[in-house]
């Protein structure tokens, strides 16, 4: 077969597969299909398409919001056929004219099928924007929006060195302010909770730490319900001390959830998980728990705090305590795109970093703790649950 012939081929496969996705496979197999169909893209791009992909990013992000604001995606997604460009204007009440441009748009960045002249349909990528998807778009289009522009001026003033300063990053020079960015969240409530679901959202639909990692095993093990099972130190509202009490219900032990006084003051007490007001750059109060867990906390700090938080965890734990880390060991090449846009996003707003395995130990040896084994539980971002003990006691 000529090349000419195999590319035909492929060609037919791959519109194939677009018409009917394929369902009858495994996650890591729809991960590999998705990141050759999009390497293959890229691959064949001329100059001018680079050009467009690239310029054009962020038009879609707020081309989405148009779809939010004016309700496209749901008139859309609640909809169970096609609907007309004059159904979706009496709907929407966007004028047909600007209507029949948006939806032109949206339909060449597969953001909604168009089965004919003048039928548009809710595909899966209208369906995420209608539902979870609107929290994100409201989240990168207003809150990230100043850091994120502010990137490349903050880089250039600051000859390109790493940000290392919690409270001096392009947040600062975007938002012109000098507050790191929990402080002015908290005085800005309502973005506040825009970023607490984001949070819960960017991991929604992946595996959950306790799926690979074998807690009931490892941490678990002859407990009772005297003991202190599991402290979630920096908990935000303890969705995952929730999950693991859902997961293990039979499981006997204390769990107590910790955070800033603003955030506890939020927690709907459930699950017998008990709430408490901590600092972590204070000594930890609860002594000789099971698991200090922290996750998505080490990577919000540069590592002079993040070594000072560390090592508040150390002066309580006993002989039988471990510290779990939940957050990305990144390998040093071929890292996944969501965890290298996250990590230009923590560089942008709290002037920290996803970590590599040799930047972990490196930390870790720098707070006093040794790795005792590193537990991999996503594809898509390398999160992993890092064990730990103090070093004399390994
Ligand atoms: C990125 S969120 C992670 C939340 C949660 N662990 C999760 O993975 O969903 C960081 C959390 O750290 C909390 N936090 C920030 N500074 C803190 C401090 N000094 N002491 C305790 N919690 C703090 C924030 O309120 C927020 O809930």
């Amino acid at each position: 077969m000529s090349q000419a012939e195999e590319v035909k081929t492929l060609i037919a496969q791959l519109e194939r597969f677009t018409n009917s996705p394929p369902q009858d496979i495994d996650n890591s197999t729809r991960i590999k299909l998705r990141e050759a169909s999009k390497n293959l893209s890229i691959a064949v791009e001329l100059q001018s398409d680079t050009l467009f992909r690239i310029g054009f990013s962020t038009m879609q992000l707020y081309m989405a919001r148009v779809g939010n604001d004016a309700k496209i995606w749901t008139v859309l997604a609640e909809s169970d056929g096609p609907l007309s460009l004059a159904q979706i204007a009496e709907k929407t009440k966007v004028d047909p004219i600007l209507l029949k441009r948006v939806l032109r748009y949206y339909a060449s960045l597969r953001m909604l099928d168009q089965p004919g002249e003048d039928a548009y349909a809710a595909n899966n990528v209208t369906r995420t924007l209608a539902g979870p998807g609107d929290i994100a778009v409201e989240y990168f289009a207003t809150l990230m929006q100043k850091p994120f522009e502010a990137i490349p001026r903050y880089l250039k003033k600051h000859d390109y060195k790493n940000p290392a300063h919690p409270t001096d990053s392009p947040w600062q020079e975007g938002y012109e302010t000098e507050l790191h960015p929990f402080v002015w969240l908290q005085n800005n409530p309502g973005r506040f909770g825009l970023f607490m679901q984001w949070v819960h959202l960017s991991r929604a639909g992946l595996p959950l730490w306790f799926d690979v990692f074998p807690f009931d095993q490892v941490v678990g093990h002859g407990s009772d319900k005297n003991i202190i099972l599991f402290v979630d130190i920096g908990s935000a509202l303890g969705h995952q001390s929730i999950a693991l009490r859902q997961r293990f219900p039979d499981l006997p032990g204390r769990v107590i959830i910790q955070d800033t006084p603003q955030v506890i003051s939020a927690v709907q007490p459930s699950h017998d998980i008990e709430p408490q007001v901590y600092d972590f750059f204070t000594p930890q109060p609860v002594k000789g728990a099971r698991a200090y867990y922290l996750r998505n906390i080490i990577h919000d700090w540069p590592d002079e705090q993040a070594v000072a938080i560390l090592k508040n965890q150390i002066s309580a734990m006993s002989e039988d305590s471990v510290v779990l880390i939940d957050d990305m060991v990144l390998p040093e090449k071929g890292s996944p795109w969501r965890a290298t846009q996250l990590d230009m996003a923590m560089m942008a707003t709290l002037a920290a970093w996803e970590r590599s395995e040799t930047q972990w130990y490196a930390l870790l040896e720098k707070a006093g703790l040794e790795i005792v084994k590193i537990w991999k539980y996503t594809e898509e971002c390398d999160d992993c649950i890092i064990v730990a003990k103090p070093k004399k006691a390994v």
